[in-house]
């Protein structure tokens, strides 16, 4: 029996960082998905490893069950229907397993993503051989949730073979979990995603397990419903960066300058709350639409401005925002920033219209603002998708003849 998941990346519109401290953010799915696969060998297979492939990367870890029972020893027996934090001290444990292959350090990110995987798959599966191949149409460390896709991908095909769970393994195709079980890999999700940022919200795992769009405010979760077409324009500027020291920076200036950044904070909360308001208010004519999207505008941009007080644009942000706002489109920063990727509102008549009068004369040639400023990107290095917004959380497939 083999069970694949998948749990989709994300945007998150507004809030980012501010989330972390308890103000109010607004994130959706995009369809580009975490792939995680897992079987059990068979008795005749005669194998006592557990193995990680992660494909894309073409890297492979195992590890001898019994050399993960004596190193974790101390944690006793798991229980995959209570999720539970990995201490410190089983931290540096895992640490040790993962050390024991030498990851390139070109790679070295990675070790965090094989910890959590680690504990996850004891903590739910205990110590049983098995092999689990991930990959994913995601970035890494671009601010469109891999960490989290990655956990609520493997909590999902771990938690379909386990006792805690109740599925109908006959399904063909695509299955989506009952609420009790989304609620279970959301919060093994988390403690994941703990080990991978250090101090998460909780809004990347949430909206990658439900789907759809959310607003998040510590742990609670509110879905939205969008009354308006919203088309984002995503552009990776590929520069690298880790969600865990960006939030870890944030934490640091809040720490120096607790009331400046709590008036920071209370600013993204309202900004949030708006963008919620706007995206679920009714639109009956193309005139309504124009003037949401026109707030949604001004709320990015004072959205961004807020994210570099915080301390976590870039150099490559900047350049996507001059030039994006060369073309009169607005845009702002997604994830933890610091490089990753940058989020730009396509409203309908850029999709539309061709360039206007509004543009200089040196940039009025045939095709779609949309066209000319994704030429112009790539033009600086950096790559463009558009990707689907909105698109339904965690799914898993059975392939019972594996
Ligand atoms: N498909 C994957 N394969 C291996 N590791 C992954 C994968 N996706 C995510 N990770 C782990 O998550 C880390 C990136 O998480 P993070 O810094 O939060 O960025 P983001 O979530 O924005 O992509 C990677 O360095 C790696 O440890
Ligand atoms: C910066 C933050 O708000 C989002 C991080 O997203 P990402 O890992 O950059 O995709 C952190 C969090 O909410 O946990
Ligand atoms: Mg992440």
């Amino acid at each position: 029996m083999e069970v694949r998941a998948r749990a989709p990346g994300k945007i998150i519109l507004a809030g980012e960082h501010a989330v972390v401290h308890g103000s109010t953010a607004v994130a959706a799915s995009i369809d580009l998905y975490t792939y995680v696969s897992l079987s059990f060998p068979t008795h005749s297979d005669n194998d006592d490893k557990l193995k990680l492939h992660f494909k894309d990367m073409d890297l492979e870890f195992s590890w001898p069950v019994g050399r993960i029972k004596a190193a974790l020893s101390k944690i006793g027996s798991n229980d995959s229907s209570s999720p539970k934090s990995c201490s410190s001290e089983t931290i540096k444990l895992i640490a040790t397993l993962v050390k024991e292959h030498n990851i390139p350090e070109a790679n070295i990110t990675l070790a965090a993503g094989v910890s959590a995987f680690l504990w996850l798959y004891t903590s739910i599966q205990g110590y049983k051989p098995a092999k689990v191949v991930v990959t994913s149409e995601l970035p890494l460390s671009s601010g469109l949730g891999s960490s989290s896709a990655l956990c609520v991908s493997l909590c999902a095909a771990l938690l379909a073979l386990s006792d805690s769970v109740n599925l109908d393994c006959s399904h063909q195709g695509w299955l989506m979990f009952g609420e009790n079980e989304l609620d279970l890999v959301n919060k093994w999700a988390f403690e994941g995603e703990k080990i991978i940022h250090g101090k998460p919200s909780g809004i990347d795992n949430t909206v990658s397990t439900y789907g759809n769009m959310i607003k998040f405010r510590s742990g609670e979760l509110t879905r939205l419903r969008s009354n308006m077409p919203l088309k984002m324009l995503i552009t990776n500027t590929k520069v690298g960066r880790n969600t865990k020291a960006l939030v870890a920076s944030v934490s640091e200036r809040t720490f120096s300058h607790p009331i400046a950044m709590a008036s920071v904070f209370k600013a993204v909360d309202s900004i949030s709350n708006e963008v919620a308001t706007i995206i679920q208010s009714p639109a009956h004519d193309d005139i309504a639409i124009t003037e949401k999207e026109d707030k949604l505008e001004e709320l990015m941009e004072m959205n961004q401005g807020l994210l570099q007080c915080m301390g976590v644009s870039h150099a490559s942000i900047e350049t996507v925002l001059r030039t994006t706002l060369k073309f009169k489109l607005a845009s702002k920063l997604t994830g933890a920033g610091g490089g990753g990727c940058v989020l730009t509102l396509l409203p309908t008549h850029a999709l539309l219209l061709l360039l206007n009068v509004f543009m200089t004369p040196h940039i009025l040639l045939s095709g779609t603002v949309v066209d000319k400023v994704i030429a112009e990107l790539e033009g600086c290095g950096f790559q463009c998708l558009i990707a689907g917004i909105g698109v339904k959380g965690v799914q898993i497939c059975f392939d019972s003849s594996s």
